[in-house]
């Protein structure tokens, strides 16, 4: 218990307060004191300018890392080091200015707490999920964050062991008995993970759901108190037990990709606002290959749902193993070819599917529909940061190797992605960069828009780029597809998460927002970083107490 944080004594508000008058009121009601802990204020460290929301620390079911004090800071990079104890909330000092019309909650969703006990995860897809939150209103920030209470992290903590199967993780069996007691669990989707870990979206109702690949994995949080407040249960029967990770949510509607593992397609199906039960639009059969191809995300335009069907695929196979292969769930089908079908939303018919160059692709960032002078839509354009057909980056996101960097330039090469996709019976589609790769060091993922631009012709996105040497994704970057240039943001050691964009109530430009990003230190800090969206300099700053492990998708929940 060397370093816990304790988000301070229970039951009042002290604001602003010195150090001295918190230590001594924290002592006097609760016989404890904090030692000088709090070094997140402006220097002197004395002076910790927050306001305090009160926890006793005897609440706080605190999760001590296994990790050992640092040998190699390159090793110990916060962004990999499980989250420090399960909950923290305090108000954080703000250098420069938030603006005031930005209200409400930035919730940010990841993989943050990567052991049990003594044993350590593989991948960073298997950590239990950590929510992070930013609150802003009138200038100032309230953060906060707690792990989620999945099944399966409530089943860990318990027993002492992984007792779900997660990304790359399966529990241990016992005896061979036990190992098939677990097969037979697998098709019914019981041993399968609910860690929520991978985004987290704001309904139309106004419910949150954190989610991640399995369909059991949609958990409803309170974006206030980050409780975690239960499975978000689908009330139809259409069953399966994976569905696309990233949902296309506006306040209608909540669209989804379901694959079908035993006779290879998708379903796209869409969940009216107000309800939990998802109606079929329509099918896709596959036009290649043995299983579906892995569609963590999906993109749509005004009238079309674009269902993606990667040479990486589904594995049963592989999904059956105690040990990850190479390619985890998937495998990589090159015959199998690659192709993008295109079904009408609201007849749910399939006007065309195209065989494209091979992808590998797990964030579209968007897509809309090109038109001729009769206003017929004649093409469809998607955009999506693509791994040049090259799975190495699922390797790479292995801890082991997040956790090792010595210089060297090992991201592999990553582009924006543009497929054209033509409506006029061609059987095929094209695939090129919408802009010189180089312009973001040749790394791209984790990627946001302007939301009101969503299925319609855009000009920016923001998202991750590289400063090479890296060996993961470690700028921000604006890009603009028009001028086909792009603004980057570095921090030397540092390792941003996806730039989320919120626009200004009221704008008229694309831009005219603030870009929130989370930022993991070299030195084990960590920090809250505002950026204009047009200009894409630094507009506020906020440390938090500590540096929290690298987090992937986010929302915003504006203030009612
Ligand atoms: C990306 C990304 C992946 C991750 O996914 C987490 C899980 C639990 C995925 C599980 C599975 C597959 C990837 C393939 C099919 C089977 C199944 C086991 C459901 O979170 C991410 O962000
Ligand atoms: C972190 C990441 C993918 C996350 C999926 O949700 C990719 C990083 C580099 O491309
Ligand atoms: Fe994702």
């Amino acid at each position: 218990m060397d370093s816990l944080w304790f988000s301070v004594i229970c039951g009042h508000h002290v604001s602003p307060f010195t150090m001295l008058d918190f230590d001594q009121s924290c002592h006097r009601k609760h016989g404890f004191s904090l030692e000088n802990k709090l070094v997140f204020g402006r220097k002197p460290y004395k002076q910790a300018l927050i306001t305090a929301r009160v926890v006793s620390p005897t609440q706080l079911a605190i999760v001590p890392s296994p990790d050992k004090e640092p040998v190699d800071p390159d090793q110990n990079h916060v962004a990999w080091t499980s989250v420090k104890q399960e909950r923290w909330e305090g108000e954080l000092v703000v250098l420069g200015e938030i603006p005031l019309w930005l209200k409400g909650t930035y919730l940010r969703n990841g993989p943050g707490l990567w052991h049990i006990e003594d044993y350590n995860f593989r991948h960073l897809f298997d950590g239990y999920a950590t929510l992070v939150k930013l609150n802003f209103e009138d200038g100032r920030l309230i953060a906060g964050h707690r792990q989620i209470e999945s099944e399966a992290y409530k089943a860990a903590k318990k027993n002492k062991k992984i007792c779900f199967r997660e990304f790359s993780e399966v529990p241990k069996h016992e005896n061979f008995m036990a190992y098939v007691g677990d097969l037979a669990k697998l098709f019914s989707g019981s041993s399968l993970t609910d860690n929520a870990n991978t985004g987290v979206v704001k309904l139309g109702d106004g419910r949150v759901v954190c989610l991640t690949e399995t369909q059991k994995g949609s958990l409803v949080i309170d974006p206030n108190s980050l409780e975690t407040l239960g499975r978000f249960e689908y009330s139809d029967s259409l069953g399966g037990l994976i569905h696309s990770a990233h949902p296309i949510v506006t306040d209608a509607e909540f669209l989804t990709l379901l694959p079908d593992l035993l006779k290879p397609g998708y379903l796209v199906v869409r969940m009216e606002t107000g309800t939990n039960e998802r109606k079929v639009i329509g099918r896709v059969n596959c036009s290649g290959g043995p299983a579906p191809g892995w569609v963590h995300s999906f993109p749509v335009t005004q009238h079309y749902v674009v269902v993606p069907e990667m040479p990486l695929r589904y594995c049963a196979q592989n999904l059956l193993r105690a040990e990850p292969t190479p390619l985890y769930k998937f495998k990589w089908h090159p015959q199998s070819k690659a192709f993008l079908h295109v079904m009408c939303k609201a007849s749910g018919k399939v006007v065309t599917s195209v065989e494209v160059p091979l992808f590998v692709t797990f964030h579209f960032i968007n897509a809309y529909e090109e038109e001729d002078e009769d206003g017929r839509v004649t093409s469809i354009i998607a955009d999506c940061c693509e791994h040049h057909a090259d799975t190495s980056i699922l390797d790479q996101l292995r801890l082991k190797n997040l956790r090792f960097f010595k210089g060297e330039d090992v991201l592999p090469d990553a582009r924006v992605g543009r497929f054209k996709i033509p409506l006029d019976g061609s059987r095929n589609g094209k695939l090129e960069a919408a802009l010189e790769a180089d312009e973001h060091g040749r790394g791209i993922d984790m990627c946001s828009i302007n939301p009101a631009y969503l299925g319609k012709k855009y000009r920016y996105a923001y998202a991750c780029g590289a400063q090479r040497p890296c060996h993961f994704p470690n700028t921000l970057t604006k890009l603009d597809f028009v001028e086909k240039k792009a603004k980057n943001w570095y921090d030397e050691g540092a390792v941003p998460s996806e730039p989320f964009f919120v626009a200004r109530p009221g704008a008229t430009e694309e831009d005219d927002g603030v870009v929130i990003s989370l930022i993991s230190e070299k030195n084990g800090g960590g920090y809250a970083l505002l950026l204009d969206g047009s200009t894409f300099k630094e507009i506020a700053r906020a440390k938090l107490p500590y540096g929290l492990p690298y987090g992937l998708h986010g929302c915003w929940v504006p203030k009612k």
